[in-house]
Formats: structure tokens, C-alpha cells, sequence
């Protein structure tokens, strides 16, 4: 039986393609993570799909475009993108989002920076309650680095006011950090609840480290966030 998270996951997804994607339309984004499979899924359904170059954001979307019978494209041979979908790990009232959950992050903001329009789809725990970032996300916020600056950038962190900062672990799965698609480390670093006001500056303090590829903090990227809701609904921000 599909859970409520999953079902929510669905509905966002598919009503963000549903409402979005035009049939003037040529290039399309495909983010990483749980969200984004239901994305590639509804593409897949469509009749002119085969109209529609896709370009992935990492592995696992690279084999979501392949798997739903999708075109592929890089980013190298297609920068002019007509509209990405992808997922976030919190959302705040000014559609600032944290991503990175599944360490995809800097892949995602290439291909979200070079997007005429950049659709966040998610389920209902993804929006904050309190409108800032760090509040039900509690892993901090990811942050891609060269594996030999993470000792550096661990200090600095702190200096920051991080009450947190660690590499990210492979867990059980793997002993020692998880590498990235681009061969990377990842840390995760709390700063407690972000006000909106201060996203922009704590993004800019971070990716300005030397050593950090980049930042799961998106500023001022997102147009529209689809969200599916508990009681089956979808609800939308942004325009
Ligand atoms: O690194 C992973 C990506 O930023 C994902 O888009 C993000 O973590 C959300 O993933 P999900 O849709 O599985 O919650």
C-alpha cells in the first residue's frame, strides 16, 4: 500500500508537470532525490515525450531520465534550459530551500542556475512551520568540499556559529565519508533556524571558504514549490 508520504510525493509531482510543462518546451531539468522519481515518471507518460531532451543532476537521475524511455542530454552541449523539477529538503516562506539530503547539491544548482524556471516538488514535512530554514530539517545544512579542506572548513564552520559541523558518514552502507557524483565530501553543518533575511548572507560567507564547491543553501531560485499535502491536496507557492 503506498504511504501518505509517498502519495504525497506522487501528487505534487505530477500536478507540478501537469501544470508546467509546455509543449513549446524542448529542454528539461531532472533533479535528484525520492520526489523527482514520480517527475520522470510523469514525462514518461506523456505522448511527445520523445520531444524533450532531459538533463540529469547526477546518477540517479541520469538513470530516472533513461529508465522512463526519456531523451538525454548533458548540460555541457544544452546550458539554455527551459524549465527544471526538483526536490528539497525544507523550504522556507521566502521559497529559499535547502537541498543536498542525498548529496546531489552542486550538480542541482548548475543545472537549476542555468533554468528559465526552477519548480520545487515535495511532500508535506518539507515546509518549514515557522517560515525559516533549520527548524524540521535538523541535519544542518550540506555542503560540498574538496575532501582535503575538510578540516579547515570543519573550523571556520564553528567560527561561523555552527553548533554543528560534521563530514557526512557513509553509515553502514560504507566505511568512512560519503563521496559525491563529482568525487567530493560532504558536511552538514547546523546554524538552528535561519531567518530568510539571513539565508542570503550565510550562503555567501560559506560558499566564499576555500575548499567548498558549493552550498544546499538555493537563494532566490525557486519560482514555484508544489507541495502534497496530508489530506491529499496539493498546495503551491511562488507564481
Ligand atoms: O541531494 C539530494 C537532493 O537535493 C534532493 O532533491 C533532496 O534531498 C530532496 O530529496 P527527496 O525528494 O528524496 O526528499
Amino acid at each position: 500500500m503506498t504511504s501518505l508520504v509517498e502519495q504525497s510525493k506522487k501528487s505534487a509531482a505530477y500536478q507540478a508537470v501537469d501544470d508546467n510543462l509546455k509543449p513549446s518546451y524542448k529542454i528539461i531539468g531532472i533533479g535528484s532525490g525520492s520526489t523527482v522519481v514520480y517527475v520522470a515518471e510523469r514525462i514518461g507518460q506523456l505522448s511527445n515525450k520523445s520531444q524533450f531532451t532531459c538533463i540529469p543532476t547526477g546518477f540517479q537521475s541520469k538513470q530516472l531520465i533513461l529508465s522512463n524511455g526519456l531523451k538525454l542530454g548533458s548540460i555541457e552541449e544544452f546550458p539554455n534550459i527551459d524549465i527544471t523539477f526538483d526536490g528539497a529538503d525544507e523550504i522556507d516562506s521566502d521559497l529559499n530551500v535547502i537541498k543536498g539530503g542525498g548529496a546531489c547539491l552542486m550538480q542541482e544548482k548548475l543545472v537549476a542556475s542555468c533554468s528559465k524556471k526552477f519548480i520545487i516538488v515535495a511532500d508535506f514535512r518539507k515546509k518549514s512551520p515557522t517560515g525559516q530554514l533549520g527548524v524540521n530539517w535538523r541535519k544542518g545544512v550540506p555542503i560540498e568540499i574538496i575532501p582535503a579542506s575538510y578540516t579547515k572548513i570543519l573550523k571556520e564552520l564553528k567560527e561561523f556559529g555552527a553548533v554543528k559541523a560534521e563530514v557526512r558518514s557513509g553509515g553502514s552502507a560504507k566505511a568512512g565519508p560519503v563521496i559525491t557524483d563529482n568525487g567530493m565530501f560532504i558536511i552538514d553543518a547546523d546554524f538552528g533556524a535561519i531567518p530568510p533575511a539571513e539565508v542570503s548572507k550565510l550562503h555567501n560567507k560559506i560558499k566564499f571558504l576555500t575548499g567548498v564547491v558549493d552550498v544546499g543553501l538555493f537563494v532566490n531560485m525557486v519560482e514555484k514549490t508544489y507541495i502534497g499535502e496530508e489530506n491529499g491536496s496539493v498546495s503551491t507557492m511562488g507564481n
